[in-house]
């Protein structure tokens, strides 16, 4: 069995052998990054983000650091390179790449809450607050984060250019940077807000006559929904993903199985199932790099549409450049060719679907197996906007209970295993000094007892706060659950995910009542490029 770091971190942290030998040699390109970033710190971002910075390598009480080689962990072979990642899965221990996630725990329990280990090459393990704030306050103003091999082959066997997830350092900020500038403004995501009503109307539709629906069948309407909800920002149309009949609609068929296969190709690369595509064309990126031509061909399309709309509106006077419309404000800036756009909506499209699909899933599989909390959410719906009407921004300003519930979800089941960064200078983590260039994980703390009372129930009253806008548990620590990452380098879509989940929510409340049934109670979660269930849900979704 090959066991890698893609398996054990599976959403972010993605280091190829050849990234990690890579990574140590002074000459590479991250390691330019980070040094880059380490003589930076006096920029004013850098010092900006940093209150910790000054005392970033000596111990809070103010003794010399112990070295980097005492922190705790397994020894022996276990820390040879390759060999030691080996020996922290079956048939040495009880752990498999589907439980990853405990393998994790279960250092936590031998070794306390920081574990130097073999993942892929020397990783550090943190699962304390402190170790998570210095961390994201010593991360620097291009923080560094692994990626996926494949995207990165494909771009360069075929000379297109990266996408912004996979790359680092000034590159990376540069091309994240026109999209988030402009979804930095208020309305940015609410503007698509009365079209994604009209998506989840869909949604509700197939998932109310879907009685027969096979898990299977209903776990990919979930899948059809966000990317259907999503292609609204990155296209400005419907794709069609949620009609009856595709056929209508060249290549959108294509599309949809190219999307989904493209995860299931990066899972293989998680997994470890797929170690050579760097080297040369395999299998499992030949599939990769035919699932990534067509969602170029398909995007190119309807960006193509989207252009020709914008040249109109120019030429009959009726384009306003201060709408809040992303595809067009990306469409009408001189400085961005056709390709970058098509490459930041790809991103967005592609980082947007599953992530928010499983998220949504997770979500009502709680309200499912927690009625009582269903109920008080229903109640709080029906009071704010009825049975019939679509979610508003000002709706959901009176919402505290949908975004409670929504928060106590990603707390009890975070989406990934963790968030990975590796380090632009030396920082002391737990007492010990940790150089800089190190690969930290920093493990999800959320059901940790030390920072919520009863972590595995599901109770999103204690995200409420009462009216003078103080949280009800005031013990809560702002970084004790963050589903989206944080700092500059964090989910640029949270906002698009979040308000497709709660628009969805609340359309599918309105109407129905959730539930699962009985082969789908205690069902166990699992991760692979997000956290997901070991097997599909099947819900039930009945009138109210
Ligand atoms: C519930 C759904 C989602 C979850 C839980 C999620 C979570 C995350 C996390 C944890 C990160 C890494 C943050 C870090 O390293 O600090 C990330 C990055 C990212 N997310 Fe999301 N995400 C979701 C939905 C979306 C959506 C809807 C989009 C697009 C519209 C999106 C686009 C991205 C992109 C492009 C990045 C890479 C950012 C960068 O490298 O600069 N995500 N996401």
């Amino acid at each position: 069995m090959t066991c890698s770091l893609q398996e054990i971190f599976p959403q972010m942290a993605h280091v190829t052998l050849y990234q990690q030998r890579t990574f140590l040699k002074t000459d590479s390109p991250l390691t330019q990054t980070v040094s880059r970033i380490s003589s930076s710190s006096s920029t004013p971002s850098a010092s900006a983000s940093s209150p910790s910075t000054a005392q970033s390598t000596s111990s809070e009480d103010g003794a010399s650091p112990l070295p980097f080689s005492a922190i705790p962990g397994p020894r022996g072979v276990a820390q040879w390179p390759v060999l030691g990642a080996v020996m922290l899965f079956k048939p040495f221990t009880k752990f498999t790449p589907a439980t990853a996630h405990q393998m994790l725990d279960n250092l936590f329990e031998q070794y306390g809450s920081i574990v130097r280990c073999q993942l892929k090459g020397t990783m550090v393990l943190v699962r304390d607050i402190k170790d998570v704030e210095t961390v994201f306050r010593n991360e620097g103003v291009y923080p560094v984060r692994p990626s996926l091999q494949l995207p990165i082959q494909f771009a360069k066997r075929n000379r297109v250019k990266d996408g912004f997830n996979e790359v680092q350092g000034e590159k990376w900020h540069k091309l994240r940077a026109p999209l988030a500038k402009r979804l930095a403004r208020v309305n940015s995501a609410t503007y698509y807000m009365r079209d994604q009503n009209a998506v989840a109307d869909d949604f509700r539709d197939i998932l109310e006559s879907g009685e027969h629906m096979t898990p299977e069948e209903m776990s990919d309407i979930f899948f059809r929904f966000t990317a259907e909800s999503i292609g609204v920002v990155c296209f400005n149309t419907r794709l069609g993903f949620l009609d009856a009949d595709l056929s209508n609609r060249p290549g959108a068929v294509e599309y949809l199985k190219a999307s989904k296969a493209l995860f299931r190709l990066l899972h293989d690369e998680i997994r470890g199932h797929s170690i050579l595509h760097g080297l040369y064309r395999n299998k499992t990126y030949r599939n990769f790099e035919k699932t990534q031509l067509t969602l170029r061909q398909y995007s190119g399309q309807e960006l193509q549409k989207a252009g020709n709309l914008l040249k109109q509106r120019q030429q009959s006077g009726t384009f306003d450049p201060e709408e809040p419309n992303l595809l067009f404000s990306l469409l009408s800036d001189p400085n961005l060719d056709f390709e970058d756009i098509r490459n930041l909506m790809n991103t967005l499209y592609v980082a947007g679907t599953d992530s928010t699909a499983k998220s949504l899933q997770v979500f009502f599989y709680n309200l499912a197996t927690n009625l009582e909390k269903q109920e008080n959410l229903y109640k709080e719906i029906i009071e704010v906007i009825g049975p019939d009407q679509a979610l508003t921004p000002e709706a959901l300003a009176r919402m505290p209970y949908l975004k409670a519930a929504m928060k106590e979800s990603f707390r009890m089941m975070f989406p990934n295993m963790g968030i990975s960064r590796f380090m632009p200078k030396d920082v002391v983590l737990s007492g010990y000094l940790v150089p800089a260039g190190t690969q930290i994980l920093i493990c999800s703390i959320s059901v940790s007892k030390a920072y919520f009372d009863n972590p595995h129930q599901y109770i999103p009253e204690r995200w409420l706060r009462s009216e003078d806008g103080k949280r009800l548990d005031s013990t809560i620590h702002p970084m004790a659950a963050l589903p989206f990452g944080y700092g500059p380098r964090n989910c640029i879509g949270r906002r698009f995910a979040e308000q497709e989940m709660y628009i969805a929510t609340v359309k599918i409340l309105q109407k129905l009542k959730i539930g699962v049934k009985p082969e789908s109670e205690g069902m166990r979660f699992t991760y692979s490029v997000f956290v997901e269930p070991e097997k599909p849900i099947a819900f039930t979704f009945s009138k109210r």
